[in-house]
Parts: structure tokens; sequence; C-alpha cells
């Protein structure tokens, strides 16, 4: 073990309230929302193919005339408590917003800088009411801040000259006044969602960001930070120099979802999903493959059953409106949560040896255990292969409680848990009530059909 003035200074999860609520929120949404959303992926009829939220980066756009974008903002259709509501009829447990994103437009009026919703023609903190919104929905809010900041003048990829890192220095003052006035002016936020961090400059600042987080963990007792903010003195990220994960959760699923409980190395994590393939700030052209409720709902079973959030991102158009394609996945998402959440919410990994039909999940202080069908076999029947000495009291539809499903025992520990119907078209949940231990006296009861 190497001795590390900055690496993790925790091993193992959290074991705080606050964590164990973060830890069964199952569900959440991303907001990507800036002056990015205005082009939307296009500028004077030409598409930039990248992700809209870095057309900045483009040079099919001036930098200046991208900056001057901020004179454009006034989202005239923008609605914090339609935002908060959407959110709601998903089901979402809590909200990722941006509040800076890498061009570095603040949707808060930071004292500062200039580059501010106060210097725009909409001039109002957009911050306030959206946090009071999805607040009033008893849905915690997470502030998403990108380090890496294109308009302060201070910022560097790298640090190779002493203009450099005198630039550099003002530029650390900076990000830390913008975070600590995000947290002083936002104190119900639950937690940061740090971005922007992997150049070099900023992997160098080891000791600086070190002190900042224990400075932040200081004013916000309970505050959550993933572990994408900082870098241990060697320039590991993520894990440090001795494996250990930086932070209270692993932010490393982005666009991607862990296979194996191995993969997450018994970290809490959340996996952060476009609906595109790419893009996260609104992008007019809605193109390529646009994942389809059922697959959406199939990654958020998945990462439940790996012990993990899935949060879904959505990008509100520039005027402030949320687009019809993202307004009906949530509200096809919430229909099926409104009968299935209980197997989403406060649920973890469940232990079970995965089968081909779908994924378990297991409720968080409790024996029950829920399969999330996805494919449903030919047979009709779904293998389940519990523990030693574990055995299945009932199953039954999580939709049809009082309809008890023939559970038939194979061997050992293995079941069949025969289908009625078999043509569900949509996925579904059965419930597993197992047994005591068995060879307690009491063996499992065959199913009363
Ligand atoms: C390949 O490099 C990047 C860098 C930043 C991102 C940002 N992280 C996501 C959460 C979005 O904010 C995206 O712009 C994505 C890919």
């Amino acid at each position: 073990k190497l001795q590390l003035k900055h690496g993790s200074h925790r091993v193992g999860k959290r074991t705080d309230a606050v964590m164990a609520k973060w830890r069964g929120y199952g569900l959440g949404q991303f907001i990507h929302w800036g002056l990015y959303a205005i082009p939307g992926g296009e500028w004077n009829g030409k598409q930039y193919n990248g992700a809209a939220e870095w057309i900045r980066s483009w040079n099919g756009i001036p930098k200046s005339t991208y900056d001057s974008l901020i004179y454009k903002f006034n989202p005239v259709n923008f609605n914090a408590e339609e935002w908060a509501a959407t959110a709601k009829q998903m089901g979402a447990k809590y909200v990722t917003i941006t509040t800076k994103h890498h061009d570095g437009f603040c949707l808060w009026p930071s004292k500062y800088t200039n580059y501010t919703v106060a210097n725009s023609p909409w001039k109002k903190d957009i911050m306030k009411p959206l946090i009071d919104a999805y607040d009033k929905q008893g849905i915690d809010v997470i502030l998403y801040f990108s380090v890496m900041d294109w308009n302060h003048p201070g910022w560097r990829y790298d640090i190779k000259t002493k203009e450099d890192s005198i630039a550099f220095e003002g530029f650390k003052q900076f990000t830390r006044n913008q975070l600590l006035e995000l947290l002083t002016l936002y104190p119900t936020a639950k937690g940061l969602w740090f971005d922007g961090t992997w150049d070099k400059s900023w992997v160098k600042q080891a000791a600086f960001a070190d002190e900042l987080e224990t400075e932040m963990r200081k004013l916000r007792p309970g505050l959550i930070i993933g572990s994408r903010f900082r870098a241990d003195e060697n320039g590991k990220r993520h894990f440090d120099s001795n494996g250990v994960l930086m932070g209270d959760y692993e932010q490393g699923w982005e666009r991607k979802i862990p296979n194996k409980i191995e993969d997450v190395h018994g970290n809490d994590w959340d996996c952060v999903m476009t609906v595109p393939e790419n893009q996260w700030g609104y992008n007019k052209a809605w193109k390529g493959h646009i994942k389809t409720t059922n697959e959406l709902l199939e990654m958020t079973a998945k990462c439940v059953s790996l012990g993990g959030n899935f949060v879904l991102n959505f990008g509100p158009q520039g005027d402030g409106a949320i687009r019809k394609e993202e307004k009906q996945l949530a509200a096809q998402i919430g229909d099926w949560m409104k009968t299935n959440n209980e197997a989403i919410y406060n649920c973890e990994y469940a232990g079970l040896e995965k089968q081909d039909w779908g994924y378990f999940t297991k409720k968080t202080g409790s024996d029950k255990l829920y399969m999330i069908v996805f494919n449903v076999p030919v047979s009709g029947a779904l293998k389940v292969k519990l523990p030693a000495n574990t055995s299945i009291g009932k199953s039954y539809l999580l939709a049809q409680p009082a309809q008890l499903l023939n559970t038939e025992e194979i061997s050992g520990t293995e079941y069949f848990i025969h289908l009625k119907n078999t043509a569900a078209g949509k996925p579904f949940v059965v419930v597993l009530e197992p047994n005591a231990k068995k060879g307690s006296g009491n063996t499992y009861d065959k199913a009363k059909t």
C-alpha cells in the first residue's frame, strides 16, 4: 500500500443516511441546458456532427459568435414546474442539473464572472426556480459543474509556462469561489456531479482539489461528490494509486452500463445515459438510434440489479420547452414505474445467478426478491437459482399479487416459475418471497394454484 496524502479518504461505501437515500434512488433525470441549446447542433444550416453541447469546439462557428449567444438567451417557454412535473411523472427520485457546462455560461447569477444569466435578456436566476420546483416535487437535486471553463481567461489545458501557472492560480480561486457560492446559494442541493476534470492542468492540482473537497464537505455535511472531481498526487483519477475509489460513488459509467457485479468493485455508482447515441444538449436533428422506452426500462433494471442508479438525460430546447419526444418517454417510463417501482426504489444487487429472462433486484433491508422480466422463454417457465438453504415461499406478478404463480422445484435450490400469460409484450415483475432457512423443518409451500 502506498502512503498517499491526496488519495481517497475512505475505503468502502458511505454508511450515512444521506448516502443510503442516494443508493435507493434507482432512477434519476439529467438536465443539460445552456447556450448550446440555442443552435441545437446546427449553424448556418450546417449540422455539427459532435455532441450538441460541444458545438463551441467546432470550427464551423467562430468562438466569439458562440460566446455572443448570451445575448440571445431568453427562454420564454422555460417553466421550472413543468420540468419538475415531467421528472415526477417519469418516477425520477433525483435530478442532476448543469449549473455551468464547458462553455462557462452560468445558469445562476454568479458574482465571479459576467458570463451568466444575469447579463442575458432573461436576466433572472434559472437555478433557484428549478431547485425549488424539484424540491417541491420531493425530487433531490444534484448540481453538475464543469471545472473546464472555455470562457474563463485563466483556463489552461496544461501548465507549461510561468504565465500559465499564474493564470491558472486565478482560475483555481475562481473555481473555488463558484463552488462555495453554489453551495451557499442552494443549500438544499444534495451533491455535486463534476465534469471537465481530465486535463493535465487540473489533474496536477491534487492538493488544491483535495483541500477544496474537504472545505465543501465541511460547508455542507453529507454532500455527495463523485469519483471524477479530483486526482491523487500521482494523477490517478476515479481510483487512487492504491485502487481505492475517490469520492462517494463511481462516475465512470457515462453512456455505458456494467455487465457483472465484479465491474463495480463493491462501490456505489450511477450511469448517466443519453436518449440519442451521444447528444446531451438539445440537438434539432433527432437522428441515429433513439433509445426506446423498453430499452431505457431495461437499462434502468440492469443498473439497479447491479446496485447502481440510472440517470436519463433530457436536453431542453433553447426556448426552455422540453421536446415532445422526451416528454413521451417520461410519460411511458412513468407508466411502467407506476406499477413496478417497488422493484426499483430502495433495491439492490440480489446476489443471485443472472438468468436470461432479465434481472433480479432485492428490496434493501428485506428478503423480498424481484424478477424484472424482459425475455419470456418459449417454455413460459422462468428459472431461478437461490442460494443454498433458501427456498421460495410464494411468487406472484407484482401487478396481480393475489394470483400466486406455480413454482416448481427442479432440484436443490433451482426452481421453475411457470407464467400464465407468456405474451406480456412489455416488461413485468415477478415477486419472490423466499422462505426462511430450508432444513429448519419447514419445507417451502408449493404455490396453492
Ligand atoms: C469524450 O469526451 C467527453 C467529454 C465530456 C463529455 C461530457 N460529459 C457528459 C455528462 C456531457 O456533459 C458531455 O458533454 C462527454 C465526452
